[in-house]
């Protein structure tokens, strides 16, 4: 059994007197692919945060290959980002920089590399996620699903252990869906990177996932695969699974 690179204890956060999550446990093993699913609004997007210390738990331990991010000063986070990939919801680039620039932008943070060695890494990264020779577009000239897909060459820069995707096939048509989901797997694949993915895309979760996480009111109430899912017994999750609430 390989062992948890991810492990999230008692987690509590509350905004503005609302409690969003309450008593969060999960473990992570390496090189897995574990998928979040759960209504909006239920904190699926603040936990993703919490692994990467951009939101700090009230209560709680989050412990990233072994270090407590809770705890962690500005920085030692920088230092994990090196380790932690997130793709934001909508790509989030930045639209008055090139693709190349983009990409070269967490190896210009994050490592001292020479600029041969950005332009080497930027180009490989482009060719991983099926975009070469694109370095000098600027992002509103690509397409909803090549924004994604240089977001995820720009996660990857830092060739990093863990990747955190944020609805990464949200508002794409299902040929582009279906490339993302091909990559994240591929990435899993190739480069063993453990991933989560928060998801309301039930296909991408059938396909993709090694587990699956329920939040719900802000507890996780279900972990287990696809085929465990799909019999559980909980009327939440039986709703969700089924489509009967508002996603
Ligand atoms: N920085 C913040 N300040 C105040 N409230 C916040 C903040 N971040 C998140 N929230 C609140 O926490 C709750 C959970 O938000 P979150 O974005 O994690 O939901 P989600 O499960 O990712 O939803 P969706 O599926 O719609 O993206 C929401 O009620 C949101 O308004």
């Amino acid at each position: 059994m390989k062992k948890p690179i991810i492990e999230i204890k008692h987690v509590y956060k509350s905004f503005n007197n609302h409690p969003v999550l309450n008593d969060i446990n999960l473990s992570v093993q390496e090189g897995e692919i574990i998928s979040l699913l759960g209504a909006s609004g239920t904190g699926k997007s603040v936990l993703l945060k919490g692994l990467i210390g951009l939101i700090k738990p009230d209560k709680g331990d989050i412990f990233v290959m072994g270090k407590n991010v809770a705890q962690m000063n500005e920085d030692a986070l920088i230092k994990l980002r090196v380790h932690v990939g997130m793709l934001f919801q909508g790509a989030a680039l930045f639209d008055s920089l090139t693709v190349f620039e983009n990409i070269a932008y967490p190896l210009r943070e994050h490592l001292s590399l020479s600029e041969v060695e950005i332009r080497s890494r930027v180009s490989e990264k482009l060719q991983l996620v099926g975009l070469k020779g694109i370095e000098a577009k600027m992002p509103d000239e690509l397409s909803g699903g090549m924004k994604k897909r240089v977001g995820l060459a720009r996660a990857i820069a830092t060739d990093p252990d863990i990747i955190l995707y944020d609805e990464p096939t949200t508002g794409l048509d299902p040929i582009n869906a279906q490339r993302i989901n091909d990559l994240i797997m591929e990435l899993q694949k190739k480069l063993g990177i453990t991933t989560i993915v928060v998801t309301h895309d039930l296909h991408c979760v059938k396909t993709i996932s090694d587990r699956i996480a329920m939040l719900h009111e802000g507890k996780i109430i279900f972990v287990g695969t696809w085929q465990e899912i799909t019999s559980c017994p909980l009327n939440e999750v039986k709703d969700f699974i089924s489509g009967n609430i508002c996603l």
